[in-house]
C-alpha cells in the first residue's frame, strides 16, 4: 500500500533546505546558492517495509528568518516538519527554541525534526560543545554535502508518518 505525506522543510536562508531534499531525492549536491522564490515541490517514494510505502511530497520553502512570516496557506496540510539550521552560522539557531515553540503551538501532534546541517564545515570539538548546550533539542546532524544522516533523517520521519 501507497500513502501519501506532505513534508515541510522550514529555516533560515540559506542553510541547505534545498540541498537536504536534492542530496535525498537525486543523489546530488552543488556548491552553487540557487535562492528560492516561493516553494519548490519535490517527490519520493520511500519503502517502509515489503508491503508499505509512503509517498513523501516534499515542500522546499524560501528561508525565512521566523517561521511566522511564512505563508500560512504553504503550511495547510502538512504531515510532517524539518526544521533546518546551520551549524556554521549561529544567526540561523539564535531563535531556535521559540521557533520550535511556535510550531508546537500552531500544529500540535505534528512531528517535527530538527537538523543542525553543514556538519562538514564544523569541528569535531565544534560539535561536541555544542550538543552539550543544544544536544537536546536536535535530531540530527547533517551535511548535505556529504550526505551524512540525509537518509535517515527522511527515513524517520516517513517511519513516523506511517
Ligand atoms: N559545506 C556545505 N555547504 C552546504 C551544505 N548544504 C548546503 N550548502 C551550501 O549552502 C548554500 C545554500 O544552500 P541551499 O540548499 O540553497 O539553502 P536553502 O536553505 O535552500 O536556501 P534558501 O533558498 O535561501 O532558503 C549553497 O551554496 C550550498 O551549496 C552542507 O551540508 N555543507
Amino acid at each position: 500500500m501507497t500513502t501519501s505525506k506532505k513534508i515541510v522543510l522550514l529555516g533560515h536562508f540559506g542553510v541547505g533546505k534545498s540541498s537536504l531534499i536534492r542530496r535525498f531525492v537525486e543523489n546530488t549536491f552543488s556548491e552553487n546558492y540557487k535562492v528560492t522564490i516561493g516553494v519548490h515541490i519535490f517527490k519520493k517514494v520511500v519503502e517502509v517495509s515489503n508491503s508499505d510505502s509512503i509517498s513523501l511530497i516534499i515542500w522546499d520553502l524560501e528561508g525565512q528568518d521566523d517561521i511566522k512570516k511564512t505563508r500560512s496557506s504553504y503550511l495547510l496540510g502538512t504531515n510532517g516538519f524539518i526544521y533546518v539550521f546551520d551549524l556554521s552560522r549561529p544567526i540561523t539557531f539564535e531563535n531556535l527554541n521559540s521557533e520550535l515553540e511556535f510550531l508546537k503551538e500552531n500544529f500540535p501532534n505534528i512531528p517535527v525534526k530538527v537538523v543542525g546541517n553543514k556538519m562538514d564545515l564544523v569541528t569535531k570539538l565544534y560539535l561536541k560543545d555544542y550538543s552539550e548546550v543544544f544536544g537536546h533539542l536536535v535530531d540530527f546532524f547533517t551535511s548535505a554535502k556529504t550526505g551524512s544522516r540525509v537518509d535517515n533523517l527522511f527515513s524517520k520521519l516517513a517511519k513516523e508518518l506511517l
